[in-house]
């Protein structure tokens, strides 16, 4: 196999004094066994997606190692340097139950303090909303999690947080990236120093739930919360450490965490992804819940920030709902205790991302709130806090299962969801609806939404082009019709630049350039399509939605939208 001479250059930096001797003897070990994985190991150096940087652990600049993560925290180290001089700098570390998370943790605590920063460790693992948490109650600079979210075994991550405690966007990454890649590996300042390493746990946690609690209670009555059965999973992650402790602090008792998964284990031995995404994900905990006649079942992804709800349908058959869902019946609720509560003032928002459901501009203007929708990431719901100080943000979420309820975490956060989607059923429950009846009471209301993914995954440097090329052949071939229905309206994220074929007139976009296309039809249906920025795959959103005139015609509606769905993507060829 022929390998590019600038990454054979890579690698024979990698095999200087400045890598240890395992690191050494493994790349000379795949120079000859695995060549093809030394080209994927080296091809490029870690980037910055969706969520922070994601790879594969192992040797090479394409990698999660401890010299790839000492040489961000070094770059990340002189930049903070450069933006607060003067300042003593202070970041909060906190990791997932992945293999390595630990460690990995303790170098970048090392290189972070060996840089005259102060370093607050959590000394265990925790969800990563508390992480952003913690960077604003201990006012730190900047924070990170060592985490690859649901992403499978083999990998891990970075996350890094700014001191807003949202993750980091543009252009603020990309300045970064420029540091650290004119850094040399041999200037990592790998030696600790100790004194200034604290280590966090009870006292944040405390803060953590309190905050929690306060922001996602909203008057259920004691009896009401009992009532609820609840079946929660952690899925071998790290919301175990947090979640039973806030359901039972907040007043509900009645909680069966299933055992088998609630052990951290970065091996996720009894699920094939450890993604509430996945339908197969709750499965054990749905069993449980049909054996002990719960009424909803809640489970997270490994680093606590996704979750995933079911509960059961007008039959009393647990249904798994999608994020799409979740996140309609949560803003319905925030919207509506605050109208209850008289506490508009005209300048409260909600937040979303271009990839989600329509409905939540429905619910905003129903409410006669505002509804900013950013790119992919929660990064840039985070973002909108920032940038508007004078308005309110209510709640907010994706179609990847990610929620959040007021502005104390400023990232999707699992715990505060959980705790108001509990909130949600145990008040249906107790005046004689259900939280799956509250969703079709809004169908009625605003149309009935469906939303289904497709993702396809490609590995590796082949697999990365040959989702570039994907892409390439939609922009070049744009399709005019779809499944019999005219595309009256495509948007490209990457030129910025919509063109509505009604009128036959483009128009700008002004939101940051991403890959990304939309496809408007005809009947109101919408097509997305762009590359994962967190997993090796391309990504097809699609959304359709139909009148609902009466609740007893749901599931006829919802069966001819599915069947809409599935002709579209035959139409596209993408079965
Ligand atoms: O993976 P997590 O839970 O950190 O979540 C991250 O990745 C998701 C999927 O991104 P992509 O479609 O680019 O793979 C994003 O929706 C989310 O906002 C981001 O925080
Ligand atoms: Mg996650």
């Amino acid at each position: 196999m022929h390998i590019e001479q600038n990454i054979l250059n890579k690698v024979n930096e990698w095999l200087t004094p400045t890598f240890d001797e395992a690191t050494q003897e493994a790349i000379t070990a795949m120079m000859t066994s695995a060549p093809k994985e030394l080209e994927d190991s080296f091809y490029k150096n870690l980037e910055f997606g969706t969520g922070g940087m994601r790879g594969i652990m192992g040797v090479g600049t394409n990698r999660i190692n401890k010299y790839t993560l000492g040489k961000n925290t070094q770059g990340l180290s002189d930049y903070l340097h450069k933006s607060f001089p003067n300042e003593q700098l202070k970041v909060a570390i906190a990791y997932d139950c992945r293999h390595n998370s630990d460690t990995l943790a303790k170098v970048v605590a090392d290189v972070f303090s060996a840089n005259g920063i102060q370093v607050y460790l959590f000394s265990d693992m925790r969800p990563t909303p508390e992480l952003s948490f913690a960077v604003r109650y201990l006012n730190c600079h900047a924070g990170i999690v060592l985490t690859a979210s649901h992403n499978p075994p083999e990998y891990n991550g970075y996350k890094v947080y700014w001191q807003d405690g949202g993750q980091l966007v543009p252009p603020q990454d990309a300045e970064i990236i420029t540091i650290i890649e004119e850094l040399q590996y041999n200037a990592i300042s790998f030696e600790a120093n100790e004194n200034l390493i604290q280590y966090i746990d009870k006292e944040i946690d405390e803060a953590f739930i309190s905050s929690s609690i306060e922001n996602a209670s909203f008057n259920t009555p004691q009896q009401a919360k009992e009532n609820l059965k609840i079946v929660f999973t952690s899925l071998h992650g790290t919301s175990i450490t947090l979640v039973p402790d806030t359901l039972a602090k907040a007043g509900y008792s009645n909680v069966h965490v299933v055992a088998e998964q609630a052990i951290p284990d970065g091996n996720f031995p009894t699920v094939k992804s450890p993604n509430p995404e996945e339908p197969e994900a709750l499965s054990m905990a749905i069993a449980i819940a049909e054996e002990t006649n719960a009424d909803i079942v809640i489970g997270t992804d490994p680093d606590g920030d996704r979750l995933g709800v079911a509960v059961r349908d007008l039959d009393g058959k647990i249904k798994l709902l999608n994020g799409n869902q979740t996140m309609v019946i949560m803003t319905t609720f925030l919207l509506e205790q605050w109208k209850r509560a008289d506490k508009f003032q005209g300048n409260e928002f909600i937040g979303s991302t271009i990839v989600s459901t329509p409905m939540m501009m429905e619910l905003a203007a129903a409410y006669g709130v505002e509804c900013k929708v950013g790119l992919t990431g929660f990064k840039w719901i985070a973002k909108f806090i920032k940038d508007f100080p004078n308005q309110k943000f209510i709640g907010g979420g994706e179609e990847s299962f990610g929620y959040m309820v007021g502005d104390a975490v400023r990232d999707k956060d699992a715990v505060a969801a959980i705790l108001l989607v509990s909130e949600i059923a145990a008040q249906a429950k107790a005046s004689g609806s259900s939280l799956y009846q509250e969703l079709l009471n809004l169908y009625i209301d605003f149309g009935l939404y469906k939303e289904h993914l497709i993702s396809i995954t490609k590995k590796g440097k082949e697999g990365s082009n040959e989702i570039k090329q994907m892409m390439v052949d939609l922009r070049e071939n744009p399709m005019k019709e779809i499944n019999g229905q005219r595309v009256v309206c495509i948007e490209d994220y990457q030129s910025s630049k919509g063109k509505d074929f009604m009128n036959n007139e483009e128009f700008e976009i002004n939101i940051p350039k991403s890959n990304v296309l939309i496809y408007y039809l005809e009947d109101g249906s919408k097509i997305c399509a762009r590359p994962s920025g967190t997993e090796p795959k391309i990504k097809f959103y699609f959304s359709v939605n139909s009148h609902l005139d009466n609740i007893k015609n749901a599931e006829k509606v919802e069966k001819a939208l599915d069947n809409k769905i599935a002709a579209i993507i035959s139409a596209m060829k993408l079965n």
